[in-house]
């Protein structure tokens, strides 16, 4: 590739468009610098994009997350994140990790949590400042959970912690998001409200990257889908790229003779459930899924997790 054609490719200099945010090209990430994880990748994302990563258990969703963050080493290809390598890049992410990473124990407040989104500007030895406690205030109220700031983190329902850590990720008002599966365990009317958060972050030109086994979000809340099975198998935008003939490469394409498991269609074919949701109704084609809909708040939190957490 020229030099021209590559910096028109990246958005840099020609056309208008904003700058991606995200450039990866071919990339191959391996934990432990030599098995690969995740292979063959490319992608861009722009300022306002929502990419979904789409893929059974153990694509490798997680690992091109943790990749982005510096956190899983490239081994091959190329990975530049807001114009830098991963690592220098991080400050300006914000990063919701999956509820069994999170340490519900840790002995803090849910405003403390939030504030530590905060140390990577302010460093770990000073203290916050007045637009640092401001920026929690604002997140807290963002994702709703002003009247808990003072409640210990652990005495929170998993749905509470999900927000909370999810305000962490907002408060210091990112460039690039990256959500790993936030739906999670989140009860409509929360589901609903993190769409809404989505849907804002987008509109002031955010990019977010958003790992989910849900079509519905993905069809609801995101621009563009990566299709992944240890390496890239489709990416594009949602309606155009989620074909049955790809959901057949990302899943394989299964039997109906164990009714054991979930299943579902997608066109004319049919799929088992392996830990997916939100599946579109049988003889529905994925791209036609409406938005899901939103109902009023049911009091409680059913979410709270019983799972034990590292
Ligand atoms: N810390 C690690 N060290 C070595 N290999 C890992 C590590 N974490 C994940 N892997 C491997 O990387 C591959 C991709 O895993 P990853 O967690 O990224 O998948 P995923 O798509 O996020 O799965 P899930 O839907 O179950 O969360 C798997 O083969 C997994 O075993």
């Amino acid at each position: 590739m020229t030099e021209t054609a590559e910096r028109r490719d990246d958005g840099l200099t020609t056309g208008g468009a904003p700058a991606p945010l995200v450039v990866i090209d071919d990339a191959t990430f391996a934990y432990d610098r030599h098995t690969p994880a995740l292979e063959h990748v490319t992608m861009r994302i722009r300022p306002g994009e929502a990419h979904a990563l789409i893929g059974p258990n153990g694509a490798g969703k997680s690992t091109l997350l943790k990749g982005l963050l510096g956190l899983v080493p490239v081994i091959g290809g190329r990975l530049d994140v807001l114009g830098a390598e991963p690592r220098r890049a991080a400050r300006s992410i914000g990063y919701m990790p999956q509820t069994d990473e999170l340490d519900p124990e840790f002995p803090v407040t849910l405003r403390q949590v939030v504030m530590m989104g905060r140390y990577r500007g302010i460093g770990m030895f000073r203290f916050p400042r007045r637009t640092d406690r401001d920026a929690v205030e604002a997140a807290l109220a963002r994702v709703g959970l002003t009247d808990l700031a003072d409640h210990h983190f652990g005495s929170l329902s998993g749905g509470q912690q999900q927000r909370g850590v999810l305000a962490r990720a907002l408060v210091a008002n990112p460039r690039l998001v990256l959500l790993d599966e936030p739906f999670n365990g989140l009860d409509r009317h929360n589901r609903a409200a993190v769409l809404g958060l989505m849907r804002d972050l987008r509109e002031s030109g955010v990019g977010i990257i958003v790992s989910t086994h849900d079509f519905e979000i993905a069809s609801a809340a995101c621009s563009h889908v990566l299709l992944l099975n240890r390496c890239l198998i489709a990416a594009g935008p949602v309606e155009s790229t989620m074909t049955p003939e790809v959901l057949d490469r990302t899943f394989g394409h299964a039997t109906a003779d164990d009714e054991s498991h979930g299943h579902f269609n997608v066109g004319h074919r049919h799929y088992h459930d392996t830990g997916f949701r939100g599946v579109p109704r049988p003889g529905h084609d994925v791209a036609s899924v409406p938005p899901r809909e939103v109902e009023p708040e049911a009091s409680g939190d059913p979410s709270r997790s019983s799972e034990p957490v590292r």
